[in-house]
């Protein structure tokens, strides 16, 4: 069944145009389904780099029109940027594509950099595009790429896994990463615990997240991946995150005269609240 909203796989928004590299349009080629990396087409870097500048320089548009008169302004959206982030094998590609392409991937393979999905999502009234950054979990994949992908961020889905108490223990150096490259405390972040689809296999008990998700001011979402019909929906899960960045407010939009869109952060509050 097609995805309401669906929005292909790796499509990057330069500065009012898109830009796609696989999965163009709204049907994912069989290739996108394999979901190679950007890397795997050899531009990590550089790529990042200019999702990273079209973050910092513009909103993205939906492409200008051409006719008779001339170019009309572009419709433009707020874009809001999530990276997800834990350890490997957790599950983080397999919840950014369910939500991005609206189903379980046929067959994931270790993320090598970063990866980025996107959605277009009306609240209230409103087009806003949720663009998810994907990041290895593997230290020797994720090296060159953290300082890219910890710019801009507008929020931050920490991922653990139920079925492995490893990557549970893990979160507090993930926690810490993001302390050393000074995200902003005000940055709204969820705790994903995922594959609870695997009931037996559990491992981690929900009161034993709980008290670290309150412990670190977080809220707490069990979910699986794979079957959309366990506990916390994806889909719910990034849909309330959607609304919370959206109420907060993080950016504003100005638009000088020689139309350049510049973000500028909104005064930050002195605290934030999940409640
Ligand atoms: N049963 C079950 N398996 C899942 C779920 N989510 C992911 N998996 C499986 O877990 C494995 C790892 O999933 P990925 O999404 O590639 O994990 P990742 O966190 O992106 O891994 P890296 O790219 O190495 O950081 C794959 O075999 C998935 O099929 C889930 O909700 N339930």
């Amino acid at each position: 069944m097609p995805h309401p909203q669906r929005q292909a796989e790796g499509t990057c928004l330069l500065s009012g145009a898109t830009k796609r590299y696989i999965g163009a349009g709204t049907d994912l080629t069989p290739e996108a389904t394999s979901l190679p990396s950007l890397s795997s087409l050899g531009r990590v870097g550089g790529m990042a780099e200019e999702m990273e500048s079209s973050l910092e320089a513009s909103f993205s548009s939906s492409g200008a029109v051409s006719g008779a008169s001339g170019f009309l302004p572009p419709a433009r959206s707020r874009i809001f940027k999530i990276i997800v982030i834990g350890d490997s094998n957790v599950g983080k590609t397999c919840l950014t594509y369910r939500f991005c392409a609206g189903r379980f991937p046929d067959r994931t393979e270790a993320t090598i950099g970063v990866d980025f999905r996107e959605r277009a999502v009306e609240i209230d009234g409103e087009r806003i595009k949720i663009q998810l950054w994907d990041t290895a979990g593997q230290e020797r994949f994720r090296k060159s790429m953290v300082q890219h992908y910890y710019r801009n961020v507008h929020a931050v889905v920490f991922v653990y896994d139920m079925t492995n108490m490893a990557s549970f223990h893990s979160l507090p150096s993930w926690i810490e990463e993001c302390k050393q490259h000074l995200l902003a405390n005000d940055i709204p972040r969820i705790l994903v615990g995922n594959k609870c689809d695997l009931r037996s296999a559990i491992q981690v008990p929900t009161d034993l997240a709980q008290k670290f998700a309150d412990t670190h001011s977080m809220p707490l979402f069990e979910t699986s991946a794979k079957n959309p019909n366990d506990n916390d929906h994806v889909e719910a899960i990034f849909m309330t995150l959607a609304h919370k960045l959206k109420s907060h407010k993080p950016l504003m939009l100005s638009q000088p005269p020689d139309n350049e869109i510049i973000l500028k952060p909104e005064p930050k509050p002195a605290t934030t609240c999940w409640c």
